[in-house]
């Protein structure tokens, strides 16, 4: 017995059983409640800008921001896709919803963009920066248009969203809430994903520095870094064949992949005014993928029972060092 367990544990050792499995099979502990959270009304007469909105988790965002009273608008490049989301939102939940056209690279276009909103709705009360571009690639790679798209979007693109409706309502006196969607590597960094770590650490560094600077002005900054969910914008591009999704489930402790709307109840948490007191703020929402993955012994959860007491035993029985 103890032999045949000594001949698992090696072979698990030497990467023949996987790495990752579990010897515990999830049960279903973790069920995802889509519903909005808060109160119905608690964004009535509030404007919410969100940037990306017309897909993915953008576009979940704007579905619950909707549902609870805000006034909507959501901007990127391809005005088609917005005003199609647009349209299908505010006839499900009866608030308007705006589409405004606006590659967030281009700072010309970011005012110009700023000064038609401000026509529709005026300044908005709730900014969430959510755009943003990536793709998988070793860096030996990538050129420099690669390199410095992914940077203007994802950092320079937030920037200048931030930095210019911050000067307008700073102008005019208007507090607000920014939220930025950045990722849980924007701390680690991470391979094959370099531009992305690189610009999303620096969004991160952008909302903590004007978290400190700008309250002052009524303005809070929060990030959310959200682990793996499915979208076709990012899974399209972070894993084309599908070969490494059952990897990433199978690291994250309670099983799953999260759902769009579960991120959408912790964004409009974060923009309401039960958030009044958070500001400069970071909160991961992986599911428990970071720790997972950081963990030295984590490895361990695919030790079986059987295999504890033949482990327990050879340490037990070690005396000395
Ligand atoms: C190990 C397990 C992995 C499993 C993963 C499973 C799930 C994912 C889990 C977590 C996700 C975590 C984080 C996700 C973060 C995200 O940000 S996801 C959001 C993704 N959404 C988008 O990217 C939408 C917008 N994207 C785009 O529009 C385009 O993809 C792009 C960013 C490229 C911008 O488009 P455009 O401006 O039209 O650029 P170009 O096509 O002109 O390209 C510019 C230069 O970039 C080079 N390039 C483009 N694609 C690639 C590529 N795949 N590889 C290498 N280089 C690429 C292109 O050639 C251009 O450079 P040159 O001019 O040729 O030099
Ligand atoms: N899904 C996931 O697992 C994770 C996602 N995230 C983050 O969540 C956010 C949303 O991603 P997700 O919904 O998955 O992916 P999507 O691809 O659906 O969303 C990205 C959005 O950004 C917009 N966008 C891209 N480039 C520009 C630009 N130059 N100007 C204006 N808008 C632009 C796109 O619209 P258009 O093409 O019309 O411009 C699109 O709506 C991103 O910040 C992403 O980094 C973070 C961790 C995990």
């Amino acid at each position: 017995m103890t032999d045949h367990v000594c001949l698992q544990l090696q072979s698990w050792l030497h990467g023949s059983a996987g790495l990752w499995s579990s010897s515990l099979p999830q049960t279903g502990f973790f069920p995802p409640l889509e519903n909005a959270m808060l109160l119905s009304g608690t964004f009535n007469n509030r404007v919410a800008l969100i940037t990306g909105g017309g897909t993915g988790l953008g576009r979940a965002m704007t579905v619950t921001l909707s549902q609870l009273g805000a006034q909507c608008i959501i901007a990127s490049r391809k005005l088609e896709v917005l005003q199609q989301t647009a349209e299908e939102i505010s006839s499900q939940t009866g608030n308007k919803v705006h589409a405004v056209q606006c590659d967030v690279r281009d700072p010309q276009a970011v005012s110009q963009c700023i000064d038609q909103m401000e026509a529709l709705t005026g300044l908005p009360d709730v900014i969430i920066n959510n755009a943003a571009g990536n793709f998988v690639c070793p860096s030996e790679r990538l050129s420099p248009n690669a390199w410095q798209t992914v940077i203007d979007i994802v950092l320079n693109g937030t920037a200048f969203v931030t930095l210019e409706l911050g000067k307008r309502l700073i102008q005019k006196q208007k507090g607000a809430s920014f939220l930025a969607i950045t990722t849980i590597y924007a701390e680690s960094g991470s391979g094959f994903v370099a531009p992305s770590a690189s610009a999303k650490a620096g969004v991160e560094a952008l909302y903590k520095s004007l978290a400190a600077e700008w309250g002052r002005y009524g303005h809070r900054f929060n990030i959310i870094q959200p682990g793996p969910i499915r979208t076709k914008g990012a899974f399209s591009r972070m894993d084309p064949t599908g070969a490494f999704e059952k990897v990433k489930i199978d690291r994250i402790p309670t099983g799953r992949l999260g759902k769009p709307a579960e991120l959408a109840n912790l964004v409009a948490y974060m923009s309401s005014d039960y958030a009044s007191w958070m500001s400069g703020a970071v909160i991961r929402f992986d599911g428990g993928e970071y720790v997972s993955i950081a963990g030295e012994f984590n490895e361990l959860r695919s030790v079986t029972p059987d295999q504890w007491k033949v482990m327990e035993a050879m340490i037990r029985k070690t005396k000395g060092s």
